[in-house]
């Protein structure tokens, strides 16, 4: 069964209708997802952190129809999400920060401490753990949000614009952490890189102007791809090919 399933979602932000009848399902692997400025992958991946509640339409995480605060709650200690803005305390250190969401996520007591250096070490910050995170630069600490988000080894992690400036050599180690956490549970990470969904993932969903465009493997979606279309790599000219014919037949 999928971890995360949408039926016929709805959202909008006052009168303005910006998800319009998702139906999405998301099993274990790496999902990307795609979608042009304004698309909804925000508004979207907010949901399925159960940030925002759907207008109409169901969620269902792990199971869990999320019709209860109980239920809402025990999958909040199950998932891990990256916002696409994060928030931070920057007199914190890092193993401060990622401590306070062990915490938040009621990681057990006496696996806390062992958790948090886990999770600093997979995104490579384990020399500046005790380093104050105004002292950090913008790519560090967006390693600092990711480490917050999988300290609790979340069956589904959520990461918004995850590798939104990660330096080279960092994208390709994010792409093997990505590929890792992907075998056993499911990760759906937005993104604007094409190249890092050819690269590290294993399944790609496209949506524009709130509803679906695409849901496949990135091989299906290098498939759809028309050699005339804008792109420089197969996989963007699939991304423009599908685009193209969703807008020309809507
Ligand atoms: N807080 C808000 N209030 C009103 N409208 C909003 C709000 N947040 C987003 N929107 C609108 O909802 C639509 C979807 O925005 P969203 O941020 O989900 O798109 P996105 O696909 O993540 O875009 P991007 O790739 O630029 O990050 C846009 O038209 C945006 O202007």
């Amino acid at each position: 069964m999928p971890q995360v399933k949408t039926h016929k979602l709805v959202f909008g932000y006052r009168r303005r209708q910006v998800i319009k009848g998702l139906t999405l399902s998301f099993g274990t692997g790496v999902h990307g997802l795609l979608g042009p400025n304004g698309a909804g992958k925000t508004t979207l991946m907010r949901m399925l952190a159960t940030v925002n509640r759907p207008d109409s339409g169901t969620l269902t995480v792990l199971g869990d129809p999320l019709s209860s605060e109980a239920g809402l709650r025990s999958v909040r200690r199950r998932i891990g999400y990256l916002p696409q803005a994060f928030g931070f305390y920057p007199r914190f250190t890092v193993r401060e920060f990622v401590e306070y969401f062990a915490w938040l996520k009621e990681v057990p007591r006496g696996r806390l401490s062992d958790a948090v250096d886990r999770a600093i070490e997979r995104v490579g910050l384990g020399e500046r753990a005790d380093d104050r995170l105004k002292t950090l630069s913008g790519g560090m600490l967006r390693r600092v949000g990711i480490a917050q988000a999988i300290v609790n080894d979340p069956e589904v992690l959520l990461l918004d614009e995850p590798t939104a400036g990660l330096d080279p050599e960092q994208r390709m180690d994010f792409r093997v952490l990505l590929r890792d956490i992907g075998r056993d549970n499911c990760v759906i990470t937005s993104t604007h890189l094409i190249e890092d969904v050819a690269a590290a993932c294993t399944a790609v969903t496209l949506i524009d102007s709130g509803q679906s465009v695409f849901q496949g493997t990135p091989a299906q979606l290098i498939a759809a791809g028309d050699p005339d279309c804008d792109g420089d790599t197969p996989v963007e000219r699939g991304y423009t090919s599908v685009l193209r014919a969703f807008r020309a037949a809507s």
